[in-house]
């Protein structure tokens, strides 16, 4: 078994008297998605705010590439290789998808923003990013502004820009979420295609698509993971199917 990319350790974090996030342990292998599933209100994201560093756990460890991130703050842990792809909020809609990822593909590097730089950084700078929207087959839309495309085609943005971060692990919630039939499939299918680059953590409603993607799933019940397993185990388990899923979903 390798070593696990991103490990959970006994993850708790209360809201007042509400236990959220209960004694969560999972780990995320390199190259592997796993995918965490559950009811509305089961807590997926705020385990994902614990894991970016937007939300201190009250209890247990966060471990990224064998080193304690708990304490870090969210850019480091940003620029150590943990990314978050945003809501699409977090794009910005008057600029080009090439202006959008050159600003991540920018704070990667650490320079600060100046709107007059120097030809040649600029166009280090606009390789990268062309390279990022290459890699979420966007390229060819490259000088469209961001507030015309497609929702489908945000959703890729939103990935680019994470990936223009040069991460070791995705952290992505819901990404399917609005995408129409013909959308979430050419998402899925770029989701397949970046699995074997990095580690995914996929928080995910469409079950059709989480079956489809998962390595491994867990599935959180009011803050607990109540099972951990293959696809077909947690296809299999009578427990998931009836209470959790809905039987429709498991079909
Ligand atoms: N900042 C907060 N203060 C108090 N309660 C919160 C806070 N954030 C989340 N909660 C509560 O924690 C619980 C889990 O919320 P969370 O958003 O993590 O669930 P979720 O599984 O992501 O839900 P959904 O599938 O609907 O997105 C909910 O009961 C929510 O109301």
């Amino acid at each position: 078994m390798p070593e696990p990319l991103l490990e959970l350790r006994g993850l708790r974090k209360r809201f007042g008297g509400l236990t959220v996030t209960d004694d969560v342990s999972l780990t995320v292998l390199p190259g592997e998605i796993h995918a965490v599933i559950g009811p509305n209100g089961a807590g997926k994201t705020t385990l994902i705010h614990q894991i970016s560093g937007t939300l201190r756990p009250d209890e247990g460890e966060v471990v990224f590439a064998g080193q304690r991130v708990t304490d870090w703050s969210f850019p480091r842990r940003a620029r150590a290789g943990l990314a978050r792809s945003f809501q699409i909020t977090c794009i910005v809609p008057g600029f080009t998808a090439l202006e959008n990822v050159a600003l991540a593909v920018q704070a990667r590097s650490g320079s600060s923003f100046r709107f007059f730089r120097p030809a040649h950084l600029e166009a280090r700078l606009n390789e990268a990013a062309r390279a990022a929207l290459e890699g979420v087959g966007l390229g060819h839309r490259a000088g469209v502004v961001a507030g015309s495309m497609s929702h489908g085609e945000k959703r890729q943005l939103e990935l680019a820009v994470a990936l223009a971060m040069e991460p070791r692990l995705l952290l992505l919630d819901e990404p399917l979420a609005g995408a129409g039939p013909e959308e979430t499939e050419r998402l899925v299918a770029l989701l397949r295609s970046l699995r074997q680059r990095y580690g995914i953590l996929l928080v995910e409603h469409d079950m059709g698509a989480v079956f489809a993607l998962a390595d491994r799933v867990s599935v959180l019940v009011y803050g607990r993971v109540v099972i951990t397993g293959t696809v077909e185990e947690i296809r299999s388990h009578p427990e998931v199917r009836s209470a959790y899923l809905g039987e429709d979903e498991m079909a």
